[in-house]
C-alpha cells in the first residue's frame, strides 16, 4: 500500500467520551451497559476494544459512532458533541465520519462488490471526484479484489466479501472505522489477511480503527488494547502478545476463543 494521509486534525482525538453512561432499565433491572467511560482515540490508532461477554463492548460502539445515546457524559466524534446534535445532523456526522465493518460482512445482496463500495457516496449523496476515483481503485486492486468487482456478494468467499467490507469503510476515508469482531466468520488465513489489511490501514493510511474483538490473536493486531468489564474501561495497553492477551483477560473470565 502506498502512503495517503487522511485530513484530520492529529491535535484532536477522533473519538472522545467523558463520563459516558448508558443505563438500560431502571430498578432491579437496572443495567448500566456503560459506566462512567473517559477514553480518547487518537488518529491513526488500531484499537482493540476486549471484554467478556456483556460487558460493554458493542454499547461503547454504538455511542461512539453515534448510533445510540448515552445517558449521560459527552461523546465528540470528528470533532462535534454528539450530545448537541439531533438525529438527523448525527446521521448525516455518521455517514460522512464513520466507517463499518461487521462479522456478518453486511454487504447488500443484489449490488455488485463494486456497487457496494460506492454505497456509502450514494448514502451520503456525495459526487466521487477524480482523486476519489483513482483513491477507490487503488484499495480495489490492493485488497486483490479487482477480478471479483462485478460479482455481487453470494459469489464470493467470506474472506473476499469482508474485503470489500473493508474497501467500503475505507472508501470514503472516514474519521474512524468501528469494526465488530471483523474476523469472527473467517478461517485463520482470511482472518490473518483481513487483520495485517487493518493494521496496514492504520499504519500507512493513518486510517483510525476501533475493533471490537473477542480474540487475543486478532487483538495482538492493534496497538492499543483497551479492556472494558461490567461497563467500566478497565484496562489501556499499548501492542501485547496474544499470550499476555490471553493472561490479561483472563482476571475478567474471558477465554481465548
Ligand atoms: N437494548 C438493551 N436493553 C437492555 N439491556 C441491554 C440492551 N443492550 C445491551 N444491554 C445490556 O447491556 C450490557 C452490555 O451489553 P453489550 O451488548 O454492550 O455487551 P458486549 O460486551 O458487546 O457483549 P457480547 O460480547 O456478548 O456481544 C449487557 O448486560 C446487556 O444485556
Amino acid at each position: 500500500m502506498t502512503s495517503e494521509p487522511l485530513q484530520h486534525s492529529p491535535a484532536h482525538p477522533v473519538v472522545s467520551l467523558r463520563r459516558v453512561s448508558k443505563i438500560y432499565g431502571e430498578g432491579t433491572g437496572r443495567v448500566a451497559a456503560l459506566d462512567e467511560v473517559t477514553v480518547d482515540i487518537h488518529r491513526g490508532g488500531f484499537t482493540a476494544i476486549m471484554g467478556p461477554s456483556g460487558s460493554g463492548k458493542s454499547t461503547f460502539m454504538n455511542v461512539a459512532a453515534g448510533l445510540d445515546d448515552a445517558t449521560s457524559g459527552e461523546v465528540m466524534l470528528a470533532g462535534s458533541a454528539l450530545t448537541h446534535l439531533g438525529d438527523d445532523a448525527r446521521t448525516t456526522l455518521r455517514r460522512r465520519e464513520v466507517g463499518f465493518i461487521f462479522q456478518a460482512f453486511n454487504l447488500v445482496p443484489t449490488l455488485s462488490a463494486h456497487e457496494n463500495i460506492l454505497l456509502p457516496f450514494e448514502l451520503a449523496g456525495r459526487r466521487i471526484d477524480i482523486e476519489q476515483q483513482s483513491w477507490i481503485d487503488h484499495l480495489i486492486g490492493t485488497l486483490g479484489l479487482a477480478d471479483r468487482i462485478i460479482h455481487r456478494p453470494s459469489e464470493l468467499s467470506g474472506g473476499q466479501q469482508q474485503r470489500v467490507a473493508i474497501a467500503r469503510a475505507l472508501a470514503s476515508r472516514p474519521a474512524v472505522i468501528f469494526a465488530d469482531e471483523p474476523t469472527g466468520n473467517l478461517d485463520s488465513r482470511s482472518s490473518r489477511e483481513v487483520l495485517t489489511l487493518l493494521r496496514t490501514a492504520a499504519r500507512e493510511y493513518g486510517q483510525t480503527i476501533a475493533m471490537i474483538s473477542h480474540d487475543p490473536v486478532a487483538a495482538s493486531y492493534a496497538d492499543r488494547i483497551l479492556v472494558i468489564a461490567d461497563g467500566s474501561l478497565v484496562g489501556d495497553h499499548g501492542a501485547l502478545s496474544p499470550q499476555q492477551i490471553s493472561d490479561l483477560l483472563i482476571g475478567f473470565e474471558v477465554g481465548a476463543a
